[in-house]
């Protein structure tokens, strides 16, 4: 994506050392992705309000849909309380109409309580609308903001993996947060902006009636405001957007000096002062923008409340001019000054309730733009079904690179394998050479680059496939895989996320992963929370982890396990265990694609690949690689050095066949 260089502000052209030395670089200033949105960063008045609408609808429709029987009582009510307040103007009107005619005291203030009643009644009217609006609003909002939330994390959830990796895809994740908020306020600012209409129709009416001239000199009153409350907001979203990245890095930094993981490193390395001196760095540079910012509102304050001046001058002086050449009465000089007052309050209420709901429905486009973007990326959610009993899945010629590396080769490079089902498949080779990836290709989670070869299900393309039909075939420990803020039950059970969770179940998958002791020891059994931070939290050890995701993999009960470094964080016996148990369950039928490092593990494999920089160096038993005959020597090279390791940290171990040596890291 192209970085912009346009319209850079002088906080940005001072780019802090924290962002360089911490980012590599400026966070902020990348509006690029808003270049589809460019047009509301450019739009002149007219224009917005010409898609204000279009927001407005989508706001409204998310409250029907939200709960449409509190959405009709706050239209009903504020539509009420506008009428209220416009009849109680006229009321008004009426009341100073009575008393500065000619007459008694008596008999003017006689003639004005039919209309000093109705004031009181529409006054009263008026506070009960209010109540139920207030109550209706309060009921409303949540749920707005719920049902927002809801459909975009929805889609979000569904989106293909390469759109979470995309920083430009978080990127308007975060300004659609604020668009699900947005949501919430503007259906407060829909009403608000309907009862100021409302009253300042009745305001409006008044004066045109009194005199012609005095409604545009009104009007006129309140536009300096209207234009510098409008551009201030446009350059406050335009500042959220180019800070977006900056304010989510700044969150980050405060974030890791309270992180639970970060917290022995930030203390032994002493990694506190360090983050607090960057985190200053980063604060400042956002605290210049914002002091920009309040400068040129400041600025444009001044200069709008000027204009306003100039304009109030000039409307009391037409009126003045009015009563002084006998053009109008002074009792309705008395009546149109009320009105001034009551219309140009109500206009500037008006203007910034429409500036909110402006700055609201900026928020709510991005919201609306994220949902479209995360459909256009969405999974497909259909495709072909897989043979009911696959045979084989086969790479052919699989070219892999991950969307927007900018590392110089492909992750993967035509890549020939197969994987017959029921039979242990071991994938081995150095760091980043390539078989995390090859995995994440085999579970569905990206497919090949486009024309640069394919996965079959025996005859079925991945990229035709139904994915969730591949999704539910597999099980995987990822290196990585999550560790959910949950009890121990969900921890195993949530493989199957979809089914009720079966205690039976979820103890036999712990037994077969040896997490059976674990649990006999944590102090709630199953219901212990594995969250520490939270009460009752409780903490294991990272080999307690790896055991307790073996078991989620052995719970969700796939045709395809894929376990990668199934044991790195084991000991010893726990890894012999949970070999012996991969085996079993070849033995049964299922498919096991294994990811290790400890060569000395893979000698049960039906099948090991030996991965090198994305390519696949050599394949073939654990026999024939051994041979010097039909080997390449890449595994027996670095299946000896392993062993040799050993034998040499391990005194009096003689006569070992290779069979029984434990292996260290080597590929
Ligand atoms: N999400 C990603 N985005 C971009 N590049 C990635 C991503 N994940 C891995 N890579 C790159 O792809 C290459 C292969 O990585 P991969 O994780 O598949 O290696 P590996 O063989 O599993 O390594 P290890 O043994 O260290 O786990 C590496 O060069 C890595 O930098």
């Amino acid at each position: 994506m192209k970085r912009s260089t346009e319209a850079r502000t002088p906080a940005q052209e001072d780019l802090s050392a924290s962002e360089r030395l911490l980012f590599g670089g400026e966070l902020a200033y990348d509006v690029g992705w808003s270049r589809h949105q460019g047009a509301w960063l450019t739009l002149g008045l007219w224009s917005m309000a010409r898609m204000l609408p279009k927001l407005v609808g989508t706001a409204v429709r998310l409250a029907h849909q939200a709960d449409a029987r509190a959405l009709r009582t706050v239209w009903l009510s504020e539509l009420g309380r506008g009428i209220a307040q416009a009849v109680g103007l006229v009321a008004v009107n009426t009341v100073l109409g009575h008393l500065l005619t000619d007459g008694t005291t008596a008999q003017r203030l006689s003639a004005a309580v039919p209309a000093l009643t109705a004031a009181a009644v529409t006054a009263l009217l008026g506070s009960l609308l209010r109540s139920a609006s207030t109550a209706a609003t309060g009921a409303l909002e949540p749920k707005v903001q719920r049902v927002a939330t809801e459909r975009y994390l929805s889609l979000v959830a569904r989106v293909e993996l390469a759109a979470i990796e995309d920083d430009e895809f978080h990127r308007l994740l975060d300004s659609a947060g604020y668009g699900a908020d947005s949501a919430r306020r503007m259906v407060r600012y829909c009403t608000a902006v309907l009862t100021s209409l409302i009253s300042l129709a009745a305001a409006a009416g008044v004066l045109t009636v009194l005199h012609p001239a005095l409604l545009p000199l009104l009007v006129a009153m309140t536009l300096p405001s209207a234009w510098s409350s409008l551009t201030i907001a446009k350059m406050r979203y335009v500042s959220f957007h180019q800070f977006v990245q900056h304010a989510r890095a700044g969150q980050l930094l405060s974030r890791l000096l309270i992180d639970q993981q970060a917290a022995a490193e930030v203390r032994v390395h002493d990694v506190g002062p360090f983050l607090l001196t960057h985190f200053r760095g980063m604060a400042e540079t956002s605290e210049r923008e914002q002091t920009r910012l309040a400068r040129a509102a400041a600025r444009k304050g001044l200069l709008a409340d000027g204009a306003t001046g100039v304009a109030t001058v000039a409307t009391y002086g037409v009126l003045g001019l009015l009563v002084w050449f006998g053009g109008t009465e002074l009792s309705v000089a008395g009546t149109a000054v009320l009105a001034i007052r009551t219309g140009s309050a109500s206009l500037d209420q008006l203007v910034l309730q429409i500036t909110d709901l402006h700055q609201e429905a900026l928020f709510v486009a991005d919201f609306e733009t994220l949902c479209r973007e995360a459909a256009r990326r969405a999974i497909p959610a259909r495709g072909r079904d897989l043979p009911e009993r696959v045979r084989e899945i086969r790479f052919e010629k699989v070219t892999f690179t991950y969307p927007g590396s900018t590392a110089p080769e492909p992750s993967l490079r035509e890549v020939d394998l197969t994987i017959p089902t029921g039979r242990i498949v071991a994938l081995v080779g150095s760091n980043g050479s390539g078989k995390s990836t090859l995995v994440k290709l085999l579970c569905g989670l990206y497919q090949p680059d486009p024309g640069k070869g394919r996965i079959l299900w025996d005859g079925v393309d991945s990229r035709e496939a139904d994915r969730a039909q591949i999704f539910r075939r597999v099980a995987m420990v990822a290196q990585d895989f999550h560790r959910w803020p949950f009890t121990a039950r969900v921890n195993i059970g949530i493989g199957r996320p979809a089914a009720p969770m079966d205690d039976a179940e979820i103890e036999a998958a712990a037994a077969y992963a040896g997490a059976d002791g674990l649990l006999a020891t944590l102090p709630r059994g199953l219901d212990t929370l594995l969250a520490r931070g939270y009460k009752d939290g409780h903490q294991i050890s990272g080999g307690q982890w790896q055991r307790l995701g073996i078991a989620r993999a052995r719970y969700r009960d796939a045709e395809v396990l894929i376990v990668d470094e199934p044991t790195s964080a084991l000991d010893p016996v726990a890894e012999q265990r949970v070999f012996d148990r991969i085996r079993d369950l070849a033995g049964q039928g299922q498919t096991v694609v294994l990811i290790t490092h400890r060569l000395h593990s893979v000698r049960h494999a039906d099948l090991i690949y030996v991965l090198d920089r994305g390519r696949v160096a050599e394949a073939g038993t654990f026999e024939q690689l051994m041979d010097p005959a039909t080997g390449t020597g890449a595994f027996r090279d670095a299946y000896l050095l392993q062993s040799r390791a050993y034998e040499h940290t391990v005194p009096a171990q003689n006569n070992r066949s290779p069979d029984d040596e434990p292996a260290g890291e080597a590929l």
